[in-house]
Parts: C-alpha cells; sequence; structure tokens
C-alpha cells in the first residue's frame, strides 16, 4: 500500500469533515478544482453555506456534486448521521476518501483548566476524528470498497510543551490510531490510511486559539514559521500523492517524524536518516532553551494564579 504513488482525484467522491473554514476549506477548494465531487460537514450553517459559494467557484465540471452538511461529529451518532447523509447523495455509497479536518485546541495551563476543558479536549482533538475513521472503515470493508482516510493531528501528535495538556494527549492518540489502522488495513485491499502532522496553520481555528493561549506557550512556538491553509493543503496532498503514512509538510515537523518514527515506514531513508541524527543534536538544545525559559516564567506564572483567583 505504501507504492501507490499516484492518485488523481478527479471524478472521485471526498467527505471533508471541517470543510468550512481551515484546512479543510483549503482542501475542499483544491479538490473541487481537480473535479472532485465534494461532502463537507462542519457544525456552523452559515459558514457551511459560504464555503458551498466558495467551493462552487472552483467547479471544474457541470457533473460534480458538491454539498454540505450540519452535523456536530463530535458523537457517535453525529458522526453516523453524518456520513449516512453524505453517503446517501450518492447512491449510498462511501467516499472515495475521507479528510478528518475537524477539530479545535484550547491551549491553556492545566491548573486553569475545569473538568469540561480536559474532556473537551480529547473529544475535539480525539473523538470528532476517531468515531467517523471508524464507521467509514466499517461501510467500506462492507462494501469491499478501495479508500482513503486521512486523519489530521498536529506536530503536538509528535511533541508538546507548556500549553497543551488538552490538547496534545488527543492528538497523539491520533497517531496512534492512525499507526494501528496502518497494519490493521492491510487486511483488506486498497484501503489506505495517512495521518498528517501539521505544524502552525494560519485558520480561524487558529485566531480561536490564541485568545485562551498563554503567553508562554505562544513564544515557545514561535519557533515554528507556520504555513497558511492552502500550503498546508498542498502538503497534505502531496504526501497522499506520494503514499506517504506520515505525513509532513514542514522541516522541523520532519525532525520529529524522523526521530520519533517507531515502526512507521520512513519516507526517503537516506534523508531521513540525516533528519533524525539532525534531531539528535538539535532537539537537546532547543529543549534546554526553551526549559530555561519555562523556568524563568515561574514569577510571572505566580503572578497570572493569583490574579485569575486561582488561590481563591
Ligand atoms: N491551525 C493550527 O495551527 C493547527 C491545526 N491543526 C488541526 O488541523 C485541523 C484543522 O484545523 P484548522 O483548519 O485550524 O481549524 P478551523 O477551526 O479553522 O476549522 C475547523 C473545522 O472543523 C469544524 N468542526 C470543529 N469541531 C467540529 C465538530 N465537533 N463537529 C463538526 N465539525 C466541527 C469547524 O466548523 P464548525 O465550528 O462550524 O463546526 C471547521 O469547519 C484540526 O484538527 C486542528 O486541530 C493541527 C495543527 C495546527
Ligand atoms: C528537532 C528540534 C526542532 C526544534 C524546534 C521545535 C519547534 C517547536 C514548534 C512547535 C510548534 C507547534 C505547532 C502547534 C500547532 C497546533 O496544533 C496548535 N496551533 C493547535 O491547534
Amino acid at each position: 500500500m505504501w507504492f501507490s504513488k499516484t492518485w488523481n482525484p478527479d471524478g472521485l467522491h471526498i467527505y471533508i469533515t471541517g470543510g468550512s473554514t481551515g484546512l479543510g476549506l483549503s482542501l475542499a477548494l483544491i479538490l473541487a478544482s481537480q473535479g472532485a465531487h465534494v461532502s463537507i460537514v462542519g457544525r456552523n450553517q452559515a459558514r457551511l453555506n459560504e464555503a458551498l459559494q466558495a467551493i462552487e467557484k472552483c467547479r471544474k465540471r457541470p457533473d460534480q456534486l458538491f454539498a454540505v452538511y450540519s452535523f456536530d461529529l463530535s458523537t457517535y451518532a453525529g458522526s453516523a448521521d453524518a456520513l449516512g447523509a453524505v453517503c446517501k447523495a450518492h447512491d449510498d455509497r462511501s467516499p472515495d476518501a475521507i479528510f478528518n479536518c475537524a477539530g479545535s485546541s484550547k491551549p491553556m495551563f492545566l491548573v486553569n483548566m475545569t473538568e469540561h476543558d480536559m474532556s473537551a479536549g480529547m473529544i475535539q482533538g480525539y473523538w470528532v476524528q476517531a468515531w467517523t475513521t471508524m464507521l467509514a472503515a466499517k461501510r467500506m470493508v462492507r462494501e469491499g470498497a478501495k479508500g482513503k482516510i486521512v486523519l489530521v493531528s498536529s506536530t503536538l501528535g509528535y511533541m508538546s510543551f507548556v500549553g497543551y495538556a488538552s490538547y496534545s494527549p488527543a492528538k497523539h492518540a491520533l497517531r496512534g490510531l492512525a499507526d494501528t489502522l496502518q497494519s490493521e488495513f492491510m487486511l483488506y485491499d486498497g484501503l489506505d490510511v495517512h495521518v498528517f502532522f501539521p505544524p502552525t496553520m494560519f485558520t480561524p481555528g487558529y485566531e480561536e486559539e490564541n485568545k485562551t493561549k498563554p503567553k508562554i506557550t505562544r513564544h515557545i512556538e514561535s519557533t515554528d514559521g507556520g504555513l497558511t491553509a492552502d500550503e498546508a493543503a498542498r502538503a497534505l496532498l502531496e504526501g497522499i500523492r506520494r503514499g506517504h503514512a506520515h505525513i509532513t509538510g514542514d522541516i522541523i515537523t520532519s525532525l520529529f517524524r524522523a526521530s520519533t518514527r517507531g515502526v512507521a515506514p520512513r519516507h526517503n531513508v537516506l534523508l531521513d536518516i540525516v533528519y533524525d541524527f539532525a534531531a539528535a543534536i538539535i532537539a537537546p538544545i532547543w529543549r534546554n532553551g526553551v526549559d530555561k525559559r519555562v523556568r524563568a516564567h515561574r514569577g510571572e506564572h505566580q503572578q497570572h494564579l493569583r490574579d485569575s483567583g486561582f488561590f481563591l
């Protein structure tokens, strides 16, 4: 399955969760312009309608079907209803590819989180993609269909630092799910799983998470230059075209990919060995600087805890 080096979306039915903004919308626009039928799901109907208008402008042929559906994918039932609606418009057949882009994050200090913040991290990071993956796999296997399921993790699915206690565990969990399925789906012919690890992407979701993001977190992650949603979408599609199991679209995440590879297949063996070696040198130096910065932040953090009423 790693050796299929071409993928042409023309004429395929592609289901994009979280396709109304950010990465998912960029993917929808690119895939529509390449001749795919595109179905997207999100919660907010107004944003879905706007997305549909934008997708319509990318139409390549009159027979392409574009559809948007409002469902909350954080539950099994919502994900099942969404997938059912998406398939119904295509003779009840499963999509040829599913891009799980839905998700969100709320960076905060652990001790400032409520029970809801902590559990929402797992729901909006993991379950929002895992339920659709499970439901789609069942459908595809029952139909004997060939297809692709793509999960969207993050650089924070390979490593983490202060501020991401509710989010990074969920993105690590997606990697575990993808690695498992990359093995398990060897049982079926033509069912592929890919997992994407984007760095910072300048999207509406990024604007939203910056509202709660601690200053120290923002500072540490500024090492990463970031990508536009369009650049990230193109990197993801290139990874799929190359048949990569773990897809990275920037050098920093490629260093982490190579150095935390486990038994995931390498991309270019020689280059990945170079990345692994480079990470062995750079990672501890970077880490040392970050640890110093976090320790130097202790005084300001205590003040923040007092100001936020934590001790009351
Ligand atoms: N931006 C970044 O810096 C990074 C983001 N990521 C990940 O990439 C993915 C895309 O991020 P990005 O494009 O920034 O996000 P955006 O917030 O811009 O878009 C998220 C999309 O998902 C939808 N969505 C969110 N929650 C649900 C839900 N419970 N049910 C249905 N739809 C939902 C949103 O629509 P609506 O709100 O209307 O439901 C929207 O369409 C996410 O998984 C994110 O965690 C990874 C690394 C970096
Ligand atoms: C091998 C050594 C390399 C050293 C450099 C390390 C730099 C780390 C940058 C981390 C960037 C985190 C991006 C978060 C994206 C994300 O998922 C959030 N925006 C939440 O949505």
